[in-house]
């Protein structure tokens, strides 16, 4: 197939705003979020002086991703302790904004630990605030550092498995800095390929209902220079099937004790089609995706959304206009199937790709020694 990629025109300078912010002004801390439903045509930002409004920007994917959702979480009992609420209940309702994706119940656990322990060392609210709001940075940080050691890592596994080329790299929903304290995860080894002169294309699912590629991806893309098509996630299978589809590189929300990977709803299907086509399937996510407690894939909570996602799109939000409208593509009171992720079973991914390096088959051993370095992820 002929690339008939032209590049997108962008008139923007590659976006300054991050996807979250501690901030601390006279009257009082907050948590500033980049509002994802509103790219990629206003970057706006939503400021949070309280943990309800964190759980609903967390519900209505204001914010989203795994690794930023428990950074987010960790931030967010630090907002209240910082703000004098009830920090176990802020924690809970945190931790249950969003079932699937098991970072948020690690990075709010982390957070608790860390205020919990400063308060029995100092019998001070202030310092136990400092302690949470000290673990939410480290936390930050941590996976900032992550994020550049999984690009490096997939990257050199992308050589190794395909030696010599240009990489055409097909990714599915948004894996970069939306979701991410750096350059995210799948999307961060596409965007080191890209920085090492060697990804010739970038296949970008547009990832119905919400359209994080379309919306989110293609953004991030955009603002990074890189060569990149989007496409239907129909359309992925004719790629596949004309040869130009060279490796698969998705994200996760959780990856249980025997390697089975939740992840957007659209990445199983992409795995049976590389399995297919002899194309290499990729899982890029950090250790704190992997849950020990979860055992296997049918244990994993899939998050039912809302099935007017489905039966409506949200019309763009243009500047200055009114907000969007919801427009209908169903008849009123057509029932949607919904699930906002799948199941892929560990033999259909080709690697797992952590901080600490590329790890394939992903069962057995391997996946049990990355267990033993992640911890539980509910509160205690
Ligand atoms: C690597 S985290 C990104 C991960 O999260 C997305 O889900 P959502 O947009 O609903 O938060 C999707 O599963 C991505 O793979």
């Amino acid at each position: 197939m002929a690339d008939q990629h032209a590049p997108s025109p962008v008139d923007a300078p590659p976006s300054m705003v991050p996807a979250l912010r501690w901030d601390e002004p006279p009257e009082g801390p907050v948590l500033v979020l980049l509002d994802q439903t509103r790219l990629p045509v206003e970057e706006v930002e939503l400021v949070c002086t309280d943990v309800p409004a964190l759980v609903g920007a967390i519900r209505t994917l204001a914010v989203r991703g795994a690794p930023l959702l428990g950074i987010a979480g960790a931030y967010g009992v630090a907002l209240a302790a910082a703000r004098g609420f009830d920090v176990d209940d802020a924690a809970q309702s945190l931790a249950g904004a969003r079932p699937t994706a098991v970072n948020l119940g690690y990075g709010v656990r982390r957070a608790l630990e860390a205020y919990r322990r400063a308060l029995d060392a100092s019998g001070d609210l202030a310092s136990a605030a400092a302690g949470a709001l000290a673990e939410a940075r480290r936390l930050h940080r941590e996976d900032a550092e992550g994020s550049a050691a999984m690009g490096a890592a997939g990257l050199a596994l992308l050589d190794e498995l395909l030696p010599g080329g240009n990489h055409r790299i097909l990714t599915h929903c948004n894996t970069g800095a939306l979701v991410s304290g750096g350059d995210g995860t799948a999307f961060a080894v596409a965007l080191a390929a890209h920085r090492a002169g060697r990804l010739r294309r970038l296949w970008v699912d547009e990832t119905r209902p919400l359209l994080q590629g379309a919306r989110l991806t293609a953004y991030e893309a955009a603002r990074n220079g890189m060569a990149y098509t989007l496409l239907t996630d129909s359309a992925a299978g004719s790629l596949f099937a004309a040869g130009e589809v060279d490796a698969v590189l998705i994200g996760a929300d959780r990856i249980a004790a025997d390697g089975s990977v939740a992840n957007k709803v659209g990445s199983y299907p992409l795995a049976v089609l590389a399995r297919y086509h002899h194309v290499p399937f990729v899982v890029v996510a950090p250790t704190t995706t992997i849950d020990p407690d979860t055992a296997d894939g049918a244990s994993i909570e899939v998050e039912q959304r809302p099935g007017q996602e489905v039966t409506e799109v949200m019309a763009p939000q243009t500047a200055g206009a009114e907000v969007g409208g919801a427009l209908p593509v169903a008849p009123l009171g057509t029932q949607a199937y919904n699930p906002a992720f799948d199941i892929t079973p560990p033999e259909l991914v080709t690697a797992l790709v952590t901080e600490h390096g590329a790890l394939s088959p992903v069962t057995g051993s391997g996946i049990a020694d990355l267990c033993a370095r992640s911890r539980p992820a509910t509160i205690g």
